[in-house]
């Protein structure tokens, strides 16, 4: 191809990975790819630069500002960083900057925090806004949501600067990812695929209280802005960390490249020890006046340089492709392993996740498989060494029926996942709905664990969750290990469950899609299992953040006879079916009978929160104002004529404060 269209190419290319990287928050090639190609059309620019073209990712950062929420300029411009994958790359970066300073360097080095990055800037020691890094230029307003996020000081101690900016990231701890993806799968939805993807798409929710629930982590690197009293960047990591600040410690002081090496070697090995994910090492100029007089290129400092850890891969045999029944009926494929040691873990299996993903990498049994262990918790294959593969190798051919029960499976248009559909008669969904049932969040029944839930199904003693209010201390006493006083704890924990409200109740009842949080939402909007259960599609998406998903997913539940029937036990037994007043913490009525209209930009609530909590508190929200509106509640940015129309019908206008006042 000619330099001139690849030049074309690449830069289309890379402003769509760009768009799905930082916009979706999807990215469809790995971060090394895409470097590589990068680095490639820069190459190809620095031949041609008169084929360069205008805005080419080479010169720019590659966010963008996502318009939900209000553009803010920075007061200092946000830059990407250079980046190297060798110690040549490193080792050139250093004789370019010595160039221009002379005399002795330091250096300090930071690890690379793989997240989100942020602006906090802060007045009078108060968090005044956060931004996220956008185009450089300008980014999107998330203050409500960042002021989540326990390690972001809100109010500021010591002798801090009377305004600056701060530059940190937004991370999501491996643990905190981990609990996050489980209580996904316990809800039937699909796991996230990496914990940079999670924090960088939090940061975007509109709804600041399920952000709260993400256990997303903040560390500062950089402090910036006009007459700061500091020297070095060393210097600035620890008056951050003085001001209250999270800075991890095991930034360094280094004298030489030597050390900076040093630095790099110790941390490419031990990088997963760590609790958070890294992608690399940060070297940076230590002295603020050499900064300053490097300065920077279109799109980064001069002064610093990314050195990035290649992810870990190794080449090991593929024994067999089994396949997991999970308890929605989830099939997943699972790749068993030549033992391998990799990232510090010895690693058996790893997931294949679905039938397009074996067709795409074309992975057979026998293949020697490279697996890499990126920021996910489960390694993947991330391709077949096609040299070592034997001639006679056949194609993959995905299973057609249930490895437990031997039901045709299904797929449905779009999906990326199989289902075995004998939800009623599939050992592992029978075992794993009762499992779910019973867990903590949803029936948290005392004395009574998964593996008794499996050893009773399989003696045949239980067949679902209903059942468990029969059992009787007599059917249980003979199995293994079972003890007379655990047998009667455990008939206890099932008849104290009874006591447990309804949304908990209805979480535990497994319906596709209904995690937690949407358990509560049908629970208010359908106050006892008898509504939910008539409901129509329509009625269901009428309610607020219930759409043709989930509402299909009910219907479809409750159009099963089974269920209904097992519903009805569970009604007969005492269970709590309806919602209680209490049920659904944080309530009151302090604005029953009163009717809102919203309009504008918050600052301290989103949109979202803003109507929830009127609607918590027993007020109502309308779209327009009329006669029966009483208060608007105004933000930034509202539009005229709402204002004008509020003036002529004498309604009270109220700002975000007043209202937060109010409940
Ligand atoms: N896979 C894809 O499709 C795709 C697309 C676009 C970008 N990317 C990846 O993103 C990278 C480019 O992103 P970028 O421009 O944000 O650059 P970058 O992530 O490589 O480096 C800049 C960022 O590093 C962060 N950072 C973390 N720790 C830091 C520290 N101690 N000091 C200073 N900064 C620190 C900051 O947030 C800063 O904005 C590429 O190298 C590529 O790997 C991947
Ligand atoms: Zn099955």
């Amino acid at each position: 191809m000619e330099p001139k269209e690849k030049i074309k190419l690449l830069t289309k290319e890379l402003h769509q990975h760009n768009y799905r990287y930082y916009v979706l928050d999807k990215p469809s090639i790995s971060d090394y790819d895409f470097d590589m190609k990068l680095k490639e059309l820069e190459e190809l620019e620095r031949k041609h630069p008169e084929w360069a073209l205008d805005n080419s990712p080479t010169q720019r950062v590659g966010g963008q500002v996502t318009k939900n929420f209000k553009t803010v300029k920075h007061d200092s411009r946000m830059y990407s960083l250079a980046n190297s994958y060798s110690k040549e790359e490193l080792l050139d970066w250093e004789k370019r900057v010595k160039k221009l300073i002379p005399g002795e360097i330091s250096y300090t080095c930071e690890l690379k925090y793989d997240g989100a990055s942020i602006n906090l800037t802060y007045q009078n020691g108060q968090l005044l806004r956060a931004v996220t890094r956008g185009d450089g230029e300008q980014g999107d307003e998330v203050t409500a949501n960042v002021k989540t996020i326990r390690s972001v000081p809100l109010q500021l101690q010591g002798d801090f600067p009377a305004r600056f900016d701060v530059r940190a990231e937004i991370v999501l701890p491996y643990e905190g990812f981990a609990r996050l993806n489980a209580e996904r799968v316990a809800a039937g939805e699909e796991p996230y695929a990496n914990p940079r993807n999670t924090a960088s798409g939090s940061l975007k929710l509109q709804d600041s209280t399920e952000v709260a629930k993400r256990p997303l982590d903040c560390l500062a690197y950089a402090v910036v802005g006009q007459d700061l009293n500091l020297t070095t960047q060393f210097e600035s990591l620890k008056s951050a960390r003085e001001w209250g600040f999270k800075v991890p410690e095991e930034a360094q002081q280094m004298n030489s490249i030597d050390e900076v090496l040093h630095f790099i070697n110790y941390w490419d090995e031990h990088r997963h020890d760590l609790p958070y994910e890294t992608d690399g090492v940060v070297i940076k100029v230590n002295n603020l006046q050499h900064q300053d007089e490097l300065g920077f290129t279109a799109k980064a400092p001069r002064w610093a340089i990314a050195y990035k850890f290649k992810a870990e891969q190794v080449e090991t045999k593929l024994n067999q492709i089994t396949y997991q029944v999970g308890r929605t009926g989830a099939i997943t494929p699972v790749a068993n392993l030549e033992p391998v040691q990799l990232a510090g873990t010895v690693v058996k299996r790893a997931s294949l996740h679905n039938a397009d993903q074996i067709e795409k990498l074309d992975v057979r049994e026998q293949d020697y498989v490279y697996v890499e262990k990126g920021g996910e918790i489960i390694p993947k294959i991330v391709g077949v060494n096609f040299s070592k593969r034997e001639t006679d190798s056949q194609p993959t051919k995905y299973i057609t029926n249930c490895p437990e029960c031997d039901t045709v499976l299904k797929r449905e248009e779009g999906e990326a996942l199989h289902y075995c559909v004998n939800a009623a008669g599939c050992p592992p969904q029978i075992v794993g709905r009762i499992q779910h049932f019973i867990s903590r969040k949803a029936m948290d029944i005392e004395g009574l664990g998964g593996e008794t839930v499996a050893l009773l199904v399989r003696e045949g003693i239980i067949k679902n969750y209903a059942d468990l209010y029969t059992l009787q201390k007599e059917q249980i006493l003979p199995l293994e290990r079972m003890a007379d006083k655990s047998a009667e704890n455990l008939i206890q924990g099932i008849q104290k469950s009874k006591a447990v409200p309804y949304p908990r109740v209805l979480f535990g009842l497994g319906i596709r899609f209904v995690g937690e949080t949407v358990a509560k939402t049908l629970c208010k909007a359908f106050p006892n299992i008898d509504a939910l259960q008539e409901a129509s599609l329509e009625d269901l998406q009428a309610v607020n953040e219930i759409g043709i998903r989930i509402a299909e997913s009910v219907t479809d539940f409750f159009a099963i006879e089974q269920n209904r029937e097992l519903i009805k036990r569970l009604k007969d037994y005492g269970l709590q079916l309806a919602i209680e007043e209490t049920d659904l913490s944080p309530t009151s009525s302090v604005l029953s009978g009163k009717n809102f209209v919203i309009s504008g930009v918050f600052t301290q609530v989103s949109r979202n929160e803003l109507k929830k909590l009127i609607e918590d508190n027993g007020g109502k929200v309308t779209g327009s104002i009329s006669g029966n509106t009483d208060f608007l509640v105004a933000g930034e940015n509202m539009g005229p004529s709402k204002l004008a129309k509020a003036e002529k019908l004498n309604t009270q206008i109220i700002d975000e404060s007043t209202f937060l006042n109010m409940i």
